[in-house]
């Protein structure tokens, strides 16, 4: 008998770890480039049509819409004395909640904008009320003309899209979740669209942080929570 017909013996055992669920083992699964690249060019069409499909509607009726979300807020924030509330100026068709901004500093509270620092970095949020003074941020987007660094105690993002598990999308740069992934003292955070933005999943990767809530003009989509979790 030469050695290519004895049985096989090895050093060790073979391991089969590999042949295991990830999420049985405990080991996170392999990077799936190809799986990644697909969901990007998924959310990239995806953004597209959303995007288009909520400019297609009537300014009047996201007008309502944005009345009934500001309202659907308010009811989910309750106290605001001495709480900081960060909304954003509105841009391709988003909910506008200026008006809410307002009533938040009537009703105690103090309101932020969120200022992009620079692509790839993380949101600053500085304090700005209603009547101060803005200027061009990058993209253009409008942002406090004073420099007033803060940390809110509620962070309203507003969604391209979301799911029933309220992960969001929003429109690529990853800025929503770098910010939540570094603030030091993790904000209530509160996603805001219209109804119609309803995915049935957007494929949450490892970077993406779900809301606590999404708020729409037809209802508020609270995470499932499983009876028997909820119960343990
Ligand atoms: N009204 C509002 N303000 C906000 C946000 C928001 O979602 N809404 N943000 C929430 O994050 C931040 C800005 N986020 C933005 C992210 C991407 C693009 C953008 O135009 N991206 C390019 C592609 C960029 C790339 O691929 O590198 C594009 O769409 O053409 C604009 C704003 C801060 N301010
Ligand atoms: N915490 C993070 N650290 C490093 N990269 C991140 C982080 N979060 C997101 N990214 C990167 O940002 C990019 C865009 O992410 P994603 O598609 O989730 O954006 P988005 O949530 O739709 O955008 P936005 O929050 O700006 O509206 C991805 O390439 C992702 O890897």
């Amino acid at each position: 008998m030469d050695d290519d017909e004895k049985p096989a013996t090895f050093a060790s055992p073979a391991c089969f770890l590999h042949e295991v669920d990830p999420a049985y083992s405990g080991l996170a699964g392999p990077f799936d480039l190809q799986a990644w690249t697909d969901v990007n060019r998924w959310r990239k069409s995806e953004r597209e049509r959303l995007i288009a499909a909520r400019l297609a509607v009537p300014a009047e009726t996201r007008a309502l819409h944005g009345e009934t979300i500001a309202a659907g807020v308010l009811a989910e924030i309750g106290d605001l004395t001495d709480r900081i509330v960060s909304a954003y100026w509105p841009f391709r068709g988003e909910p506008d909640l200026r008006p809410f901004l307002q009533t938040v500093a009537e009703r105690g509270g103090r309101t932020a904008l969120p200022v992009v620092v620079e692509k790839g970095r993380p949101l600053e949020f500085h304090l700005w009320q209603a009547g101060e003074a803005l200027s061009r941020g990058v993209w253009n987007i409008p942002v406090p003309a004073a420099q007033r660094p803060c940390l809110p105690d509620i962070v309203i993002a507003p969604v391209v899209g979301y799911d029933p598990t309220c992960y969001r999308l929003g429109y690529g740069g990853g800025f929503f979740d770098r910010t939540l992934a570094a603030m030091p003292r993790k904000p209530r955070v509160i996603g805001v669209g219209y109804s119609a933005a309803r995915l049935a999943t957007i494929y949450p990767q490892p970077h993406d942080i779900a809301m606590g809530v999404i708020v729409t003009e037809a209802g508020t989509i609270r995470p499932y929570v499983s009876t028997v979790r909820a119960l343990t």
